[in-house]
């Protein structure tokens, strides 16, 4: 065994020749890289700790996920929730390594949305008195509780939840109800079997008048016995597509009393006369939770693209099949161009949303723990705008990325123990949870078109949109690796794509549809034009934060490439928009194509180190393909060895059926 200090994985065994070629002949250090990612070695080395503190622990061991049932699944969620709970105690970790955990773990904590949606809703909405009684609680798993919002009627559509909160003036309290069947709560993570409590959206009602949805904290088991609490019906929704452990619910209410205070009251409130009192300026306030996961889902979309890229470019590395020179020893597959196009403009995508994730948490907390706390509500459309868009392109772009690592890995990659299919399993949630993406699109285009309309009108433009205003001639791509160069392009396209949704809504307008008719006849329009500004601003992102590094020379000039291979793919990917756009013209493509293929060649020998660099735990990957050792076949054989299927020799069915059978046939 080996100490490798600078990577996660400590101790490793003989690596495997072939990718140890590749990690001596990089241009650079995986591990400088790793500092850069994570800004800097005392994060880097805060992260590793607690990861390895984490997978040192037999109760996190993830060896045997793919061959457990999903009850035995439940059972280790629940297990690894408890013990990080007791961490807390033991080990005084905090907020910061349990999110380090919870990233490392995938979430599959039978208590994540707790973690992720509970807490932090009370953090957000409750006042600190109600914070003061419920945190603590909600800390000691005294209260474990889930966000319940969506309904088996609707889901998309807040403004139709049928779930009721009417006020009693007699008793003080609200009476929750549930209108069967398409008011029943459906969805929530962990309702089904894992918590105590919801908070549950609902209609507020006072003296027969609606005030929209509002927040209210349910208690909907005993705490002790876990038993559901009278006029509370709480289970399962049955099998998903995702083996995941989460247990999403139903829930229906029949007549259950709550008391006033738990309706969440930091912005609105019910008095106990029955008097609805809203702070000016907050009618949105409700939807805060929605914007904070967002913004946290586009870092998931990048651990899911990261993690899928690391596994299939070590494999890439380690695989070797058929014939390349005639007659030579068969090549490493990543050797194959077709196979290097399929991997490394998505390594360059995965660096890509690593920069979109940390502009998008930053900018987030800016609004949130800055601006909003002081009152200041102008940047919060802008936010809403880019969470929702953003939280769409990037889980599209990440599950097209691991489907197509998946199938790079030949048929190995239909194997569980590839992790590429969970990541693809489990990663499909995220393109409908917290807002189903094309829903999204358009919110970002509504924004998008509120914009161009002022930017038209000579009025002032969002941050984000200033390319609106800017006077870009077309055809000006003259070096397609020049960066001002190729940001030009991106904003001629997507300023036309714009251009063209709002021309084509205002020819709508024009021929007598009302508003809403058209909008719904040009959404698709709508929604390309949402994506090419979103296209636009990643890969500016990508290319100013990359200029703005200032880091060893070696690993800029990597990164530069990675970024200008990201600007040339996206071009040729939607290449007839640029094209209709004039941004660039055939001559032009001609050359982005060519161009595209060189920087291949020239990242090719960096492949692995770059894969290397994002540091991932052999635990996290959870993939006998990615391995950091890259010792595939022995563990390939090794977990084939330890399947349940194989420990008996003979199957009793055989005995069962079988053998019964061809002895009826002797006879
Ligand atoms: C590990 C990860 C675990 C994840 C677990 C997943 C948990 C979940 O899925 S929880 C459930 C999530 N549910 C959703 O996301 C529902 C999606 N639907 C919505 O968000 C809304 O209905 C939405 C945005 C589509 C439409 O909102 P709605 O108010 O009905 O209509 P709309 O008329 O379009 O908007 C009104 C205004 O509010 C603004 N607005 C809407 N949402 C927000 C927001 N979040 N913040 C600020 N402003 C907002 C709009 O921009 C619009 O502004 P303007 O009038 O100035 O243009
Ligand atoms: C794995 C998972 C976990 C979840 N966890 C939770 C949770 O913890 N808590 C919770 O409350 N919810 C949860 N949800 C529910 C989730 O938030 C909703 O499913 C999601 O918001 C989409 O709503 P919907 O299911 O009503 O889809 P629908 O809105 O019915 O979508 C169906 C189709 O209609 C289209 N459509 C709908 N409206 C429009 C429109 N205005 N314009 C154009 N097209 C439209 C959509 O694009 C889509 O193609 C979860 C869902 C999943 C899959």
């Amino acid at each position: 065994m080996a100490l490798v200090e600078s990577s996660i994985n400590l101790e490793v065994g003989k690596v495997n020749p072939d990718l140890q070629k590749e990690r001596d002949g990089a241009s650079f250090n995986p591990n400088d890289m790793t500092l850069v990612l994570l800004g800097g070695p005392k994060r880097a080395q805060h992260r590793r700790e607690v990861v390895r503190q984490l997978f040192s622990d037999p109760v996190f061991n993830q060896e045997m996920r793919y061959s457990q049932s999903k009850t035995e699944r439940y059972d280790q969620a629940m297990h690894q929730s408890i013990r990080l709970a007791e961490y807390m105690i033991e080990k005084g970790w905090t907020d910061k390594e349990m999110q380090t955990a919870a990233v490392a773990l995938h979430y599959d904590l039978a208590t994540a949305v707790h973690a992720v949606m509970f807490v932090p809703t009370i953090l957000r909405l409750a006042t600190p008195e109600q914070q003061a009684e419920w945190l603590p609680q909600a800390a000691s798993f005294k209260m474990i509780g889930t966000y319940a919002q969506t309904e088996l009627g609707h889901g998309t559509n807040l403004k139709a939840l049928e779930t009721t909160a009417t006020y009693d003036r007699s008793s003080e309290c609200f009476i929750m109800n549930t209108p069967l069947p398409s008011g029943m709560k459906w969805w929530p993570g962990g309702l089904g079997k894992s918590t105590t409590h919801a908070l549950v959206t609902a209609n507020l009602i006072v003296d027969g008048q609606s005030h929209g949805f509002q927040v209210f904290l349910v208690q909907l088991r005993d705490v002790e016995t876990f038993e559901e609490l009278p006029g509370i019906e709480v289970g399962d929704i049955g099998p998903r597509i995702s083996v995941s452990v989460t247990d999403n619910g139903y829930l229906i209410m029949r007549n259950v009393k709550i008391p006033r205070n738990n309706m969440l009251s930091k912005y609105c409130t019910v008095t106990s006369e029955g008097k609805f009192l809203r702070q000016e300026g907050t009618a949105k306030s409700n939807y805060g939770t929605m914007m904070m996961v967002r913004a946290s889902i586009v870092d998931l979309a990048f651990q899911n693209t990261s993690q899928a890229v690391t596994i299939a470019t070590r494999y890439g590395a380690v695989r070797r099949q058929s014939e390349l020179k005639p007659g030579a020893k068969e090549p490493q597959i990543i050797d194959f161009v077709t196979q290097q196009y399929k991997l490394i403009p998505n390594i360059a995508l995965a660096y890509g949303l690593h920069f979109t994730k940390e502009y998008m948490l930053s900018y987030y907390h800016q609004v949130f723990e800055e601006e909003i706390q002081k009152g200041v509500y102008d940047s919060v459309p802008e936010l809403h705008s880019q969470s929702c868009g953003l939280k769409a392109y990037c889980t599209d772009l990440s599950m097209d990325t691991v489907e197509v690592c998946r199938r790079s890995c030949g048929g190995h990659g239909f194997m569980m123990a590839s992790g590429l299919c969970s990541l693809l399993m489990d990663g499909l949630g995220s393109v409908t949870y917290e807002g189903e993406n094309t829903v999204l699109y358009l919110q970002t285009a509504r924004f998008l078109m509120k914009n161009y309309a002022a930017a038209m009108q000579g009025g002032r433009t969002a941050r984000s949109l200033a390319f609106l205003t800017a006077n870009h001639p077309t055809c000006e791509l003259l070096d397609v690796f020049n960066l001002p160069q190729l940001q030009a392009v991106f904003d001629v396209r997507a300023k036309f794509m714009l251009e063209c949704g709002a021309v084509r809504m205002s020819e709508s307008l024009k021929n007598g549809r009302q508003q809403y008719e058209a909008w719904n006849e040009n959404s698709v329009e709508l929604v390309r034009a949402s994506k090419a500004y979103l296209d636009s601003f990643t890969a500016v992102n990508f290319m100013k934060r990359v200029s703005t590094l200032d880091i060893k020379p070696e690993l800029k000039d990597v990164l530069m490439k990675l970024c200008r291979l990201h600007a040339l793919h996206r071009i040729v990917s939607s290449a007839e928009e640029f094209l209709q756009s004039m941004a660039i013209n055939t001559k032009q493509l001609e050359d982005i194509r060519s161009a595209e293929i060189k920087l291949l060649a020239s990242l090719r020998p960096d492949a692995v180190a770059l894969v290397d660099s994002f540091d991932y735990h052999d635990q996290t990957l959870n993939s006998a393909l990615g391995r950091y050792d890259g010792n595939v076949y022995e563990k390939m054989y090794d977990l084939t060895k330890r399947n349940p299927m194989n420990e008996q020799s003979v199957h009793p069915a055989i005995h069962k059926y079988l053998k019964p059978f061809q002895a009826k046939a002797r006879l």
